[in-house]
């Protein structure tokens, strides 16, 4: 069921490069308690641990693949395909990650190119990130920087593809730092997203389309964030490996 805006709450737990049964446990305790809870969950653990997740998790909760390549199969040593990512349960693919583009040097050309594959030639679904640096934010650069990332997908999302798409808007300065950004700045970049996008699609997609938030989500702030018309969402580092991670689930209800 979507919300008042007509879009569902959206929470996505990036597990990164962390597993353990245990982590695993702590997850599924958390998340057995959010059944009754009107939010779209994904869970996204490290891609060997994908099927025991796939396996343990409450039925109610989909798994997502934290990257993926642009080919079915062939030469690419250690890369995973789109294709593989469904095969093992997947529903959705983090594309674009601060960390893979920092670490990884992924740039929009190519992330644009990972999206459209997996668009076209999959159903599987996509959390595309983007997110400005604290130097770009300091800069006065906030949304020149997110304008182009969103543009280079947006290049390759058809309007009747944005219902498989969500937006998760992460400053890198915030990422795993504690330093959260407030309610009213991430708004602020939000509204211009949504308003952008639709420059780039339509009214009806710029509506509809679900724009999350990532960056030190908790149990203590995610209540607030949740509260603004523009924020459909998290996408939770840390915190998605802690019985916190029910509370957030919950924050548009309590
Ligand atoms: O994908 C999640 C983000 O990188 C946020 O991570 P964090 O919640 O640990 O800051």
């Amino acid at each position: 069921m979507a919300g008042a805006n007509g879009r569902r709450f959206f929470v996505g737990g990036n597990w990164k490069m962390n597993y353990s049964k245990a982590i695993a446990d702590v997850v599924n305790n958390a998340l057995n308690n959010t059944k009754d809870v009107d939010v779209e969950i994904v869970c996204a653990p490290p891609a060997l641990f994908i099927k025991d997740v796939v396996a343990s998790k409450p039925a109610h909760v989909q798994v997502a693949a934290q990257n993926c390549y642009l080919a079915k199969d062939g030469a690419f040593t250690g890369e995973i395909s789109p294709e593989m990512v469904k095969e093992a349960g997947c529903a959705w693919v983090i594309l674009g990650h601060s960390e893979r583009r920092t670490l990884f040097h992924e740039d929009d050309d190519f992330l644009k190119k990972k999206i459209d594959y997996v668009l076209n030639k999959t159903d599987i679904n996509v959390i595309a990130c983007i997110g400005e640096t604290l130097q770009e934010r300091e800069a006065g650069k906030t949304n020149e920087v997110v304008e182009r990332q969103v543009k280079a997908y947006q290049e390759k999302i058809a309007n009747d593809q944005y219902s498989r798409v969500v937006i998760a808007y992460e400053p890198v300065w915030a990422i795993g730092t504690g330093k959260v950004a407030t309610p009213q700045q991430a708004q602020d970049v939000h509204e211009h997203l949504r308003q952008f996008i639709g420059k780039n699609a339509t009214a009806d997609v710029a509506k509809s389309i679900r724009i999350i938030y990532g960056g030190s989500v908790n149990g203590a702030n995610c209540k607030e964030l949740a509260q603004k018309p523009d924020i459909d969402g998290f996408l939770v580092g840390g915190a998605s490996l802690k019985p916190e991670f029910e509370q957030i689930c919950k924050a548009r209800q309590n």
